[in-house]
């Protein structure tokens, strides 16, 4: 029988041999997708050929993650082929993604996972920056979150929809953990506890039993409470992984969170409107007119027409007192023959009617 060096080196010589053949076939896909580039250029023109297709992305993951044989989980393997087409589609020109920074945000962590490290992302101060950045086309897209699954809606998003003519390309869910952090020797020695406002609503609950009497402070960001605690002797912060790996803060305690689910949608915004992938999801921005039943008149062709409505929001108009829009979101894609019945007649109940996006559901 062979000895365990013996056995190790063999399987270690399959290993090398299996690599050769990977970044063999990592180099042929990738010089694939800069055909796919040249055939786009040589027909839509160098600067009018869109070379990034979220649809066909999340059309790739879906198929990569219901082959997968295993033993890697389809999520992993989804991550990796999530990195790999980044990386083929840098070749062209990386994309640049702006996003509510500073550096170390959950925020940048949704952007990475929905375009992967290859992305070069652009930190900026505010929201509606954000939608700014987009719009003047300084950024390729932005990302924005919009909903937390504790702390409910993030309204400044929804409401810069209602000034903004960006579409939705695309979102990206982010389980949210919390950490405690920060240089004190003892939790009980904990002065001051900064956080994001949202954050320490998260951990409202972990807060009130652990440190019931240390004064929260909301500060603009996760990055910035980081920030201050590195500097402020017996100051702590909430912040998440991100930000961790940037101020190299050590853990006082790890998920705090309150809800062990708690996660975050972010949306991707951007100017081209997006083709079908096979599983998507719509949002649109309506608004009723103002008489009995006119809110259930709006809805009712979804429901007539078996759309499942998973999510609606309401927000002040800021046309009149009282006078509300409604974000609604759907299974479906507006190019799907049935949804587009169904919004033909719903736009007919609508004072107020626009498409914010259809784009497919989030894979990761
Ligand atoms: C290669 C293409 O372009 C880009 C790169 C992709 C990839 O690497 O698989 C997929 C979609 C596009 O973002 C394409 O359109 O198929």
């Amino acid at each position: 029988m062979a000895t365990e060096q013996e056995q190790l080196l063999a399987i270690r010589n399959r290993i090398d041999a299996i690599d050769r053949q990977i970044l063999d076939l990592i180099s042929q896909r990738a010089r694939c997708a800069q055909d796919v580039a040249r055939v786009k250029q040589a027909f839509g023109g160098a600067k009018d050929a869109v070379f990034y297709r979220p649809e066909r992305e999340a059309q790739v993951l879906r198929r990569v993650m219901d082959d997968n044989p295993g033993p890697l989980s389809s999520e992993e393997v989804g991550r990796l082929f999530r990195e790999i087409m980044s990386a083929c589609l840098a070749l062209e020109r990386p994309l640049r993604i702006a996003f509510l920074g500073p550096e170390g945000t959950f925020t940048q962590a949704a952007a990475f996972k929905h375009f992967g490290h290859s992305a070069i992302t652009v930190p900026l101060r505010a929201i509606d920056e954000v939608f700014r950045e987009v719009e003047s086309g300084v950024v390729d897209y932005g990302v924005v979150p919009v909903e937390n699954s504790t702390e409910g809606v993030v309204n400044h998003t929804l409401d810069m929809f209602l000034l903004s003519s960006l579409n939705i390309c695309g979102e990206v869910q982010l389980r949210i953990h919390h950490h405690l952090c920060g240089f004190v020797d003892d939790v009980k020695a904990i002065t001051r506890i900064y956080s994001h406002q949202q954050s320490l609503a998260q951990c409202r609950e972990w807060l009130d039993l652990n440190l019931p009497h240390v004064p929260r402070v909301p500060v603009a960001s996760n990055a910035e409470a980081a920030r201050i605690a590195l500097n402020e002797p017996g100051s702590a912060c909430i912040t998440g992984q991100g930000a961790i790996d940037i101020y190299q803060l050590p853990i006082l305690a790890g998920n705090i969170e309150d809800q062990p689910d708690n996660t975050t949608r972010f949306l991707i915004i951007g100017q081209q409107p997006i083709p079908p992938s096979g599983d998507d999801r719509t949002t649109l921005l309506v608004s009723s007119y103002n008489r009995p039943g006119s809110l259930q008149a709006l809805l009712a062709p979804l429901a007539e027409h078996g759309l499942t409505m998973t999510r609606i929001e309401s927000r002040p108009s800021r046309k009149g007192m009282w006078d509300y829009v409604f974000f609604i979101d759907f299974d479906g894609h507006c190019e799907e023959p049935l949804v587009a019945t169904a919004l033909s007649e719903l736009k007919q109940e609508a004072s107020l009617f626009r498409i914010l996006g259809s784009y497919p559901k989030g894979v990761l």
